[in-house]
């Protein structure tokens, strides 16, 4: 739901929306029918039914789901996602961006995305084990270190990715530690992988800064969402100079005119389970935090967040998705047109796979680098990545994210027709 509940004219069906940007970059590439067809048709889809004793005795069934999108530039890869709104065409939709940031980043993967549809704050630990390796379990001829690689994502983090390695190699008879990635660093996590979502957003912003002559030293920043990549990028961000004015949680935000500690902020949430009552901090509104007066906005909650509906009143001039598929197709036309910069999910969120990747080489390979060295691969490839979407926007007088689109699909489409699995003459 957008933050600010008014009534839509606009479809805000994550499939649709994936869809709408798969049709633009088919036309702006000139992909044919055939092609496009393939590109937009997911792999294979897999639901579960996921039973549990809850620790009540009572019994309840959830609901799971595995989308495969494109495999033919690698295993599949992408996050596993344990929230309320968690659908069949929401995981559709986000395993087919997986695909296309993959492939932006050329990193040997094609596109997954799995969830179940709960609400994780409503079960003790205990439950959430059971339910986190009986999905495992229900997926176990599905996934696998070349087959299909799952990750966090909302409402999960490294300890439920423990549990899939657990389960997973338990039913190997071995420790499988290319079976998942964003593990934990005892059972063959990598440096830096927590951090690397809100890391990869921070360069994208700092890059973006950088083309308009400017720093983050006296940046004014807002971010919504912080959880896992929201604390994350707004940590690396105010270290590198720039004052975070707010940031806000599902249960509401926080404000302060000369900037948030938000290390001391991460601990107090950490501990608190809420923002609410931060020293030296107003409360603020969930709606009234996106149109707040600052330089950059970051929206690393969850979709639909910036629609027609409030797109006219944000006043940031550069907007990173740090999320997927927070700005509306509309929406981001509204932005653009009234000058922004909004720096698309599949550029400015990719630091999480990218690092998936590296902590997946690493396993497969047995050999286990220096943070630095992870940051500063993580680096190239983001920093590469938005100097050719930059490119691509230029050089086609297309938007950033038309220019991230068409980059990742057409580096999916040329892999298609190279294994001969499509050729030109198909149309
Ligand atoms: N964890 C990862 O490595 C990656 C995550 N992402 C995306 O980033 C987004 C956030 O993921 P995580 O940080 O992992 O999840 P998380 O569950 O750790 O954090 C999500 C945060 O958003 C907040 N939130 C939800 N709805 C909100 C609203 N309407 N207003 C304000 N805050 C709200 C939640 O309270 C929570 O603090 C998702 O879209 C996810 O798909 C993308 C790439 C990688
Ligand atoms: O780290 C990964 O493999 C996937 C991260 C993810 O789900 C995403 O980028 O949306």
């Amino acid at each position: 739901m957008p933050s600010k509940e008014v009534p839509s004219s606009e479809n805000l069906c994550p499939l649709e929306q994936a869809n709408s940007y798969l049709r633009q970059a088919v036309k702006e590439l000139n992909i044919n029918k055939g092609l496009a067809e393939i590109l937009s048709s997911p792999s294979k889809v897999i639901t579960v039914s996921i039973p549990i004793k809850r620790d009540n005795g009572e019994v309840e069934v959830l609901t799971g789901h595995r989308v495969q999108h494109n495999g033919v530039l690698g295993p599949y890869k992408g996050g596993t996602r344990f929230h309320p709104m968690v659908t069949i065409r929401e995981v559709s939709a986000l395993a087919m961006l997986m695909t296309w940031k993959c492939a932006l980043m050329g990193i040997p993967y094609g596109g997954a995305k799995g969830g179940i549809t709960m609400d994780p704050k409503l079960y003790s630990v205990k439950e959430l084990e059971t339910i986190t390796r009986r999905y495992t379990s229900e997926l176990i001829k599905d996934i696998g270190p070349l087959v299909d690689i799952p990750a966090p994502d909302m409402g999960t983090s490294a300890r439920e990715m423990g549990w899939m390695m657990d389960t997973y190699s338990t039913n190997q008879g071995y420790a499988v530690m290319g079976v998942v990635t964003g593990k934990p660093l005892s059972i063959g996590g990598s440096l830096g992988r927590d951090m690397a979502t809100g890391r990869g957003t921070m360069l994208t912003v700092r890059e973006a800064l950088a083309d308009v002559n400017r720093s983050f030293e006296g940046t004014r920043i807002v971010v919504q969402g912080f959880g896992n990549v929201g604390a994350a990028a707004a940590i690396l961000m105010q270290n590198a100079g720039a004052k975070i004015v707010a940031v806000s949680r599902s249960s509401g935000g926080v404000f302060a005119e000369n900037g948030l500690d938000v290390s001391a902020l991460k601990a107090y949430a950490d501990n608190n389970r809420s923002l609410a009552g931060f020293p030296q901090a107003k409360p603020i509104s969930n709606a009234e935090i996106l149109t707040l007066p600052c330089d950059v906005l970051v929206l690393a909650a969850m979709e639909n967040q910036i629609t027609e509906e409030n797109a006219h009143e944000i006043q940031a001039n550069i907007i990173a998705e740090a999320a997927n598929g927070p700005i509306t197709l509309n929406a981001s036309k509204i932005l653009e047109d009234g000058g922004a910069t909004v720096l698309p999910d599949i550029l400015a969120n990719a630091g999480g796979v990218v690092v998936s990747y590296l902590e997946w080489v690493q396993g497969l390979s047995y050999l286990f680098w220096e943070e630095e060295k992870v940051n500063q691969e993580l680096e190239r490839i983001i920093v590469n990545a938005y100097r050719k979407v930059i490119h691509q926007s230029k050089e086609r007088g297309i938007s950033l994210r038309l220019a991230s689109y068409t980059l990742g699909i057409d580096r999916v489409a040329k892999a298609l027709v190279d294994r001969g699995l499509y050729s030109h003459q198909n149309t």
